[in-house]
């Protein structure tokens, strides 16, 4: 088992789930989509952090139970059920090993392609008998997620004041759209508590940015989620099982020219209890070009990054181990460390 040091994560308070420290941590924006000045708030975040936290969202807490319930009952099954939707190419079900350059981490998952004509009803079929609830009830949490997503993706191009609003829903709208959908179950790993007394972390999914437009992710009560905040220092983010929190993905960094900023994340395993998130990555089709908006450019202002396709990127990316800084590569200054 590896452990890694961890001396600057934020503590929480068991009973409280308030941070020990509140001084030294910025609050997470939280955009409340029943607000009118939200759209305001979340190009905010979008710019200062990367990363938001939804409430009020119409989505029904019992589709999304039931997709937790339906996981919760794949992740509890014999080993060799769960392996014949594996190994992840790259989808499937994974464990432990993540990606193909040599990542690890403690966690199980089910990686699915949504696009219609993917083969994401064969693995499913192949460890359900009745495969047709889990289909539907995937099908219909996607459906509100990736809604969610075009929503908050058209506030944001009218706060840009961009002339088509849905410059960047469009992508997700796309039939060609490469988004995938990911479940994520960290067991508790008890072994863990006398690490943790001495202050250290058992990574469960390693730093990384998402590389596509935009992630939804819900998780349960359990916490675990970490971001990166400038300085360096990783925040520990309270979950919240009936909230949505958001990533801005590396494409759409690309987009606004580094305007909005893609976020550096992980999640460390927790000694006592499960964690189950469940994330939507909207991405664009294979063969768009990634690219700063025009309408965004101020005059004799250049695109920080060289030209590639959705399908360069990914397939770059693909090749990098988690922590790689990928999008370095297509910065045109590199900032690559
Ligand atoms: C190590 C890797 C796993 C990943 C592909 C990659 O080579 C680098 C990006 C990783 C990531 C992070 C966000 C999503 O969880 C994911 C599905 C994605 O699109 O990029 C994973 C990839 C994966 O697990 O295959
Ligand atoms: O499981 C989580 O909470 C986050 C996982 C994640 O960042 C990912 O799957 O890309
Ligand atoms: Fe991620």
């Amino acid at each position: 088992m590896v452990v890694f040091p961890n001396p600057t994560t934020e503590q929480f308070d068991v009973k409280t789930c308030k941070p020990v420290n509140r001084l030294t941590y910025p609050a997470i924006p939280l955009i409340d989509l029943s607000k009118p000045d939200s759209k305001h708030l979340l190009v905010k975040a979008c710019q200062d952090f990367g990363f938001f936290k939804v409430v009020n969202h119409g989505i029904p807490m019992k589709l999304i139970n039931k997709l937790e319930s339906e996981a919760t009952e794949f992740f509890s099954s014999p080993q060799s059920v769960k392996e014949k939707a594996g190994p992840p190419n790259p989808f499937g079900y994974g464990n432990k090993n993540i990606g193909r350059n040599g990542d690890v981490g403690w966690v199980e998952y089910l990686l699915l392609n949504t696009k219609p004509e993917s083969d994401y009803n064969k693995i499913i079929s192949s460890f359900e008998e009745h495969p047709e609830s889990f289909r539907c009830v995937v099908d219909d949490y996607v459906r509100a997620v990736k809604k969610m997503a075009c929503e908050l993706l058209e506030f944001m191009a009218d706060e840009l004041k961009l002339e088509q609003r849905n410059v960047f829903s469009k992508l997700l709208m796309d039939e060609q759209s490469d988004s995938v959908f990911r479940l994520n179950y960290y067991p508790p790993c008890p072994e863990l508590q006398e690490h943790e007394i001495k202050g250290g972390n058992l990574i469960g999914f390693g730093e990384h940015t998402d590389p596509q437009i935009i992630s939804v992710l819900r998780s349960n009560n359990t916490s675990g989620l970490e971001i990166s905040l400038r300085d360096g220092s990783w925040m520990s983010v309270p979950p919240d099982s009936e909230s949505f929190f958001i990533n801005v993905g590396d494409s759409l960094q690309v987009m606004t020219n580094g305007r909005f900023k893609s976020i550096k994340h992980r999640v460390v395993a927790n000694s006592k209890k499960s964690r189950m998130s469940m994330i939507y990555f909207g991405g664009p089709p294979l063969n768009e070009k990634i690219t700063p908006l025009a309408s965004l450019l101020e005059r004799d202002e250049e695109s920080l990054y060289k030209e590639f396709t959705w399908f360069e990127y990914k397939k770059f990316s693909f090749n990098c181990p988690l922590s790689h800084n990928r999008l370095g590569f297509f910065e045109k200054i590199s900032s690559r460390y």
